[in-house]
């Protein structure tokens, strides 16, 4: 049986970053899901249909991690039927032998309720600010203001809105190293039997 792990937060929280340390740590497969409504809202067009006709080549362009492609993949990630196209995927995903680590916004509350961990990982706004400013050679000022846009529509909309699930841990990265974020992570995991 696969053993599933899912992650949850805010954007630039270190999800991704914690989500492929535990996947090397446990040799267990990894799904960024945020990159499918990425690639969903940079193709343009029909989202709905896109989502339904989404291709592997889809998730390798190379403007995906762009500041302008999270706000397009939060757009689209509104819209029920668009949620609705990517689950079958995700789940399937999940099932992965012997186990997976999925992070995005509702991994835990709808995609993989049953994960045998769950992680909400947060950070400071200020602190995500920084942290994607400086990936991206972008505005701190700027970036800060596109992640609160981006949060405020990812927690306020009707279908599957962001938010820690109730048996969720969370992790507050604003004031641990990658280093210290990942052992904590790798703690809980080992101590639910991954
Ligand atoms: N604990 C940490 N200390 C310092 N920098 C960190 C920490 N965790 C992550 N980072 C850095 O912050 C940035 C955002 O991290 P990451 O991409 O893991 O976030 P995310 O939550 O997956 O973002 P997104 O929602 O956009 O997918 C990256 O540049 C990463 O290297
Ligand atoms: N499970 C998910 C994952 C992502 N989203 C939406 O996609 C946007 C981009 O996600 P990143 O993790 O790459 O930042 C995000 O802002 C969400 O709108 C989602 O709805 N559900």
């Amino acid at each position: 049986m696969s053993f599933t792990i899912a992650i949850d937060g805010p954007a630039a929280s270190g999800k991704g970053t914690i989500a492929r340390a535990l996947a090397a740590r446990f040799g267990f497969a990894h799904l960024d899901t945020g990159l499918l409504y990425r690639a969903v809202g940079a193709l343009g067009g029909d989202p709905i249909l896109a989502a339904r006709e989404l291709t592997p080549d889809d998730l390798r362009r190379d403007d995906l991690r762009s500041a302008a492609a999270g706000q397009a993949a939060s757009r689209v990630a509104a819209i029920p039927e668009v949620r609705s196209a990517l689950v079958d995927f995700q789940r399937r995903f999940a099932r992965t032998e012997p186990g997976a680590v999925l992070d995005g916004r509702d991994i835990g509350t709808v995609i993989c309720p049953e994960a045998e961990v769950k992680l909400y990982v947060t950070a400071s706004d200020e602190i995500r600010a920084r942290r994607r400013a400086l990936e991206l050679g972008a505005d701190e000022g700027v970036i800060l203001t596109e992640l609160r846009e981006r949060d405020a529509r990812d927690a306020a909309r009707d279908v599957a809105p962001m938010r820690q699930a109730d048996d969720a841990v969370l992790i507050d990265t604003s004031t641990l190293t990658i280093d210290e974020a990942v052992e904590l992570a790798i703690n809980l995991a080992r101590r639910a039997g991954a």
